[in-house]
């Protein structure tokens, strides 16, 4: 299986006032081809510093990191401009890249259509649900055509209900176009429900302290067929509880300190 990040031995620390912060010490973690890694840490555990040193936002104070592809990111806010159509939002990333020519154009016009956004190509995002905004959000960095995503608690803003609905449609759109992901996450059963792995973080200085291959038994229908493994009959599987209660008890420790 082919690694597309690889961190090896990361350490980071940010210098402020008061001196030097170790903020990732000894990370090492894998991004392997087709699976969503997900990172569930306490806050301030030092999530996001992750993501920003794949993008190459911030380096690593020491260690190796590889990257291989190119990057899209999902923000928990959606950040779609308010005077811009829908197309037009989706559009953005490409004309900031200079690269709108037909072949973008009708990628993006596929992307719309697949992606049931077609008969809202014309409206404006204050038109649209907050669910169908993060789908908007999603098409928008597909749009670029990056290999992997990083999804920064993109469903955070969202109503329970919704996160849940939304959070199985981001899923299935990231699988069908063959992305790979890392999803960071406060939310345990939502890290369980999406990833493939699911890495649980220490407190400040951040390493690994637990990795768990998410192995779930997902019912089979009636006919036999094969069924995919979705977020939401994830939450069904009769593993989905152990796999929540080992998750739990390793962050609870951190939230007893
Ligand atoms: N540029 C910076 N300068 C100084 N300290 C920083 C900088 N960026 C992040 N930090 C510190 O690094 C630590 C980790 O921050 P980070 O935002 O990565 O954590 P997080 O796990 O994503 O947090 P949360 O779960 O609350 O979003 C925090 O203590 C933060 O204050």
């Amino acid at each position: 299986m082919s690694n597309i990040i690889e961190f090896k031995n990361v350490y980071k620390s940010f210098y402020t006032k008061e001196g030097e912060i170790a903020v990732i010490e000894n990370l090492n973690l894998t991004l392997e081809k087709g699976k969503i890694l997900g990172l569930l840490g306490p806050s301030g555990s030092g999530k996001s510093t992750i993501l920003n040193m794949v993008t190459n936002l911030t380096e690593p104070t020491s260690g190796d990191i590889k990257v291989n592809g190119k990057i899209g990111y999902m923000f928990q806010k959606d950040n779609l401009l308010d005077w811009r159509t829908i197309k037009d939002n989706i559009m953005i990333g490409l004309e900031i890249q200079n690269k709108i020519d037909n072949e973008a154009l009708l990628k993006i016009d596929s992307l719309l259509k697949m992606y049931d956004l077609w008969e809202f190509k014309n409206r404006f995002p204050r038109e649209l649900s907050g669910g169908m905004r993060q789908r908007v959000a999603l098409i928008r960095t597909l749009a670029t055509d990056p290999d992997i995503l990083l999804l920064d608690e993109p469903f955070s803003a969202l109503d329970y209900q919704t996160r849940l609905l939304v959070s199985d449609d981001i899923h299935r759109i990231i699988k069908q176009e063959n992305k790979d992901a890392i999803l960071v996450t406060h939310d345990i059963s939502e890290g369980i429900a999406m990833c493939d792995t699911v890495c649980v973080l220490s407190k400040r200085p951040a390493t690994i302290k637990q990795t768990y291959n998410i192995k779930l038994t997902i019912d089979k229908e009636e006919t036999h067929t094969e069924i995919k493994r979705t977020p939401m009959n994830s939450r069904n599987a009769p593993e989905f509880r152990t796999y929540f209660d080992l998750v739990w008890k390793e962050l609870e420790v951190y939230a007893k300190q």
